[in-house]
């Protein structure tokens, strides 16, 4: 990445900063753009989700990593918790998405409650032997009673299907009936899966990140305190792919220490540390053992750390200067934090991640652990909360003594509660990962890049007014 000539600031910039100028190119499909990563994760897809209790649960995890990205499970989960999840995630299909099951004679009330867990938004009633026997949708359930059975409201004509029926006929099959999913099935008739139509096209776009078994990957954050080592090392033998140890000030004597006592450990998987946002701090964490240094301090939406303290840094200098530090190092940097637009992902790869971690929007998401709710106006949101909120430090802390809890509470830097609005064109993950992608596909094409690498190779930036940041919005309801 450079900047045009002229275009130096004399001050750090973020995002918004910056545009992209346009270079002749030989790319000539946006589907010819590799957007895998060299950093040893595993991602088919710059995407990491956030290690944040209200956005990275196991369906995020299953849901992402099929497309190609990864999820951190937070560090405030206990081990047998994170234990369970990351066996589930193993679980799971590799294509078909994990159905919401339920029996006949369970209600409709049920169903309303399991039907927003999913982005295919249906459930599958199955019979005594786990097989198939209809579908149930929210519009089936409009106008019946509650308490009604779902053995009286299913749909039994559903398109079911082999498991091993390839992506393409899937998604013909559905296409031909008009109808949404379609119900595939072992064998031996038993339910196996489901498939969307947009899930069937997905197929063939993306590559699932999967571990040398084939399984979906999963990462898992640790804190600095108590038995780091002790935790990273269970973590791993639960089958975590990934370790993050993750603090507010990641360039701290504490913080060193424990990367030097997990690297030592020699575990075998990437490990990555943060957050800073100096050259130096991600020499100090790569020196201690690091493979990928995290880097923002003060861009998440759930952040409040720049308007109580002062700190951080603007996010596009940030990961400028740590990912060329990174670099002479051998090392690798994720961007982490303050991600709204395609954009900020093109532009964070631009200036140098391998990665881009985002949290608060995809809190948004039916995929997110949070219950779905409706606001006043009817529109549909999940709450989303900052990991160093007082209701984390309160979750965080729940076994310490009164005195310690109360004096912890003092120090907030995160925001305990935001509604987070799904989004009506794209309430699922899915939908906001094929939006990120085809920004960053894009981004490359327009910039002659067949990859990550040739992407920060070959962007050239230009500094912009906020009245040229303005001008490229959308302006949907005119002006
Ligand atoms: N990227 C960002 O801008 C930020 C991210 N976060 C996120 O919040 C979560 C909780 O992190 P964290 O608050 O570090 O909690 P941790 O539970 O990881 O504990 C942090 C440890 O570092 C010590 N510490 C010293 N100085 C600081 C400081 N300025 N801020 C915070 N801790 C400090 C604390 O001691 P003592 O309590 O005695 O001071 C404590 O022992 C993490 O997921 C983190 O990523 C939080 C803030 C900023
Ligand atoms: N200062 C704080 N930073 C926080 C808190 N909770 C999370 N975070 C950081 O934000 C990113 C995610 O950013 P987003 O804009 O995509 O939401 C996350 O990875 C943390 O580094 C917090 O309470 N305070
Ligand atoms: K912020």
């Amino acid at each position: 990445m450079r900047f045009l000539q002229g275009h130096d600031a004399p001050h750090d910039l973020t995002y918004d900063d910056v545009f992209v100028v346009p270079q002749r190119s030989d790319v000539s499909s946006r589907f010819d753009v590799d957007l895998s990563t060299v950093d040893g994760s595993g991602t088919t897809i710059p995407i990491v989700v956030a290690n944040m209790t209200a956005v990275a649960g196991k369906r995020m995890a299953e849901t992402v990593a099929r497309r190609g990205g990864m999820v951190i499970l937070p560090q405030d989960l206990p081990t047998t918790a994170a234990e369970e999840s990351i066996a589930f995630v193993k679980s799971r299909d590799l294509v078909a998405d994990t159905p919401v099951v339920l029996r006949p004679h369970d209600s409709v009330s049920d169903a309303l409650a399991l039907l927003p867990k999913r982005a295919h938004r249906a459930v599958v009633v199955v019979d005594d032997a786990g097989r198939p026997v209809g579908v149930v949708t929210e519009s089936g359930c409009a106008d019946v009673d509650r308490f009604a059975r779902l053995g009286e409201v299913l749909d039994p004509k559903f398109v079911g299907l082999p498991a091993d029926t390839p992506a393409r006929e899937v998604f013909e099959a559905l296409v031909d009936s008009h109808l949404g999913v379609a119900v595939l099935t072992a064998p031996d008739g038993r339910l196996a899966g489901l498939l969307t139509r947009t899930g069937a096209l997905r197929t063939g776009i993306y590559t699932p990140a999967v571990d040398a078994e084939g399984r979906l990957r999963v990462g898992a954050a640790v804190g600095i305190n108590g038995d780091v080592a002790g935790k990273a090392k269970a973590l791993v033998a639960a089958g975590a792919d990934l370790l993050v140890i993750d603090t507010a000030h990641g360039h701290q004597e504490k913080m060193i220490a424990a990367v030097e006592q997990v690297a030592s450990a020699d575990l075998g998987v990437v490990l990555v540390a943060g957050n800073v946002v100096s050259a130096e701090g991600t020499a100090d964490l790569i020196g201690a053992g690091a493979n990928v240094v995290k880097v923002g301090v003060g861009p998440g939406a759930m952040c409040t750390t720049r308007m109580m303290t002062g700190v951080g840094r603007p996010q596009l200098s940030a990961v400028a200067e740590c990912a060329a530090a990174a670099r002479e190092l051998g090392g690798h940097v994720w961007a982490d934090g303050g991600v709204r637009h395609p954009r900020d992902v093109a532009l964070a790869l631009a200036a140098g991640a391998s990665n881009v971690m985002i949290g608060s929007w995809f809190a948004g998401t039916y995929e997110s652990p949070g219950d779905l709710r409706v606001d006043s106006s009817g529109q549909p949101y999940k709450e989303s909360f900052g990991m160093a909120s007082k209701r984390a430090v309160a979750a965080r802390t729940s076994s310490d003594g009164a005195f310690d809890r109360a004096r912890k509470a003092l120090f907030e830097e995160g925001i305990s509660t935001s509604r987070i609005k799904l989004d009506p064109d794209r309430p699922g993950v899915e939908d906001l990962i094929d939006h990120i992608c085809s920004g960053v596909r894009s981004t490359a094409t327009y910039t002659g890049s067949r990859n990550l690498e040739e992407l920060h190779r070959n962007v050239v930036l230009g500094v912009q007014s906020p009245a040229g940041f303005a001008e490229g919005r959308p302006l949907p309801g005119g002006w």
